[in-house]
C-alpha cells in the first residue's frame, strides 16, 4: 500500500524542522516507516539548486526564475526521493513542499499562486501531499534571527512585509483546501505542537492493533 505523504509549512522560524524530526520519531514509534525529506533539497540536484537559490545577493535571480528553480528542484526531489519512498509503503514527511512556492514566489513575490502551481504541476507527475500541516506562530522572526545569528539566507532575509503576505498567503492557502490543509498552533513546548499535530493526522493512521487482555 502506498504510504502517506505529509508536508510541514509555515513561515521562517515557526518550527517545521524541529517538528519534522519529532513527529517521524512519533510515527515510527506506531511501526511506520518515515523518511524525512526537506525543500528547496532531498536530492542531490536539488541540494545544488537549494544553495544557487539560497545563496548570493537579492537580485541573483528574477521573480520568474526564482519560482522555475523552486519547481524544477521540487521535480528532481520527487522523481528521486519521494515518489519511490511512497511507492514502498514508506510515509514521506517534508519540510516545505509546493505550498511554500505557492506562498512566497506566487503570493508574496506577487506572481499570482495560478501560474506558479501550473509550473509546478509539470514536475510532479501527480505526486501531491495527502495533509499539509501549516505551523502558525507570532514570533517565528525572532526565533529564526536567534538560530541565524542574524544572517539570514537570501530570502529569509526579505523584509518583514513580505513575510506578512507569505503568511496571509498560508492562511488563504488553507481557507481554499480545509481537508488538506490544517492550521496548527505553533506556540508552546514542542511536545505539546507535536501532540497536535498526530491529532491532525489521526484520520491517516493505520488503526492500532488492540490485542485482547
Ligand atoms: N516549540 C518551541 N519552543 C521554543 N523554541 C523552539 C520551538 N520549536 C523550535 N524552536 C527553536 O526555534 C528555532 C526555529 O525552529 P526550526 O528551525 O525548527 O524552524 P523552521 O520552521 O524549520 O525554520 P526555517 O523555515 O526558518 O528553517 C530553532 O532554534 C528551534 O530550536
Ligand atoms: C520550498 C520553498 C522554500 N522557499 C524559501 C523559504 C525559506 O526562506 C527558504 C528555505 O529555507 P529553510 O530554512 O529550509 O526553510 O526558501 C521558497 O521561497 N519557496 C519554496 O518553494
Amino acid at each position: 500500500m502506498r504510504g502517506s505523504f505529509i508536508t510541514l509549512e509555515g513561515g521562517e522560524g515557526v518550527g517545521k524542522s524541529t517538528q519534522a524530526r519529532a513527529l517521524a520519531e512519533a510515527l515510527r514509534a506506531l511501526g511506520l516507516e518515515v523518511v524525512t525529506t526537506r525543500e528547496p533539497g532531498g536530492s542531490e540536484g536539488a541540494e545544488m539548486i537549494r544553495a544557487l537559490l539560497l545563496g548570493g545577493p537579492e537580485e541573483r535571480w528574477t521573480a520568474e526564475a526564482e519560482a522555475l528553480l523552486f519547481a524544477a528542484a521540487r521535480a528532481d526531489h520527487v522523481a528521486k526521493t519521494i515518489r519511490p519512498a511512497l511507492e514502498r509503503g514508506a510515509w514521506v514527511l517534508c519540510d516545505r513542499f509546493l505550498d511554500s512556492s505557492l506562498a512566497y514566489q506566487g503570493g508574496a513575490g506577487g506572481l499570482g499562486t495560478d501560474r506558479v502551481r501550473a509550473i509546478n504541476l509539470f514536475g510532479l507527475g501527480g505526486t501531491l501531499p495527502d495533509r499539509t500541516l501549516v505551523l502558525a506562530l507570532s514570533d517565528g522572526a525572532e526565533r529564526a534571527r536567534a538560530r541565524d545569528n542574524d544572517a539570514p539566507d537570501r530570502i529569509g532575509g526579505r523584509p518583514a512585509d513580505y513575510h506578512d503576505a507569505v503568511a496571509a498567503a498560508f492562511r488563504g492557502l488553507a481557507g481554499e483546501e480545509p481537508e488538506r490543509i490544517r492550521c496548527i498552533d505553533a506556540h508552546g513546548a514542542p511536545e505539546a505542537v507535536t501532540e497536535r499535530l498526530m491529532t491532525a493526522l489521526a484520520d491517516l493512521l493505520p488503526a492500532q492493533q488492540i490485542t485482547p487482555g
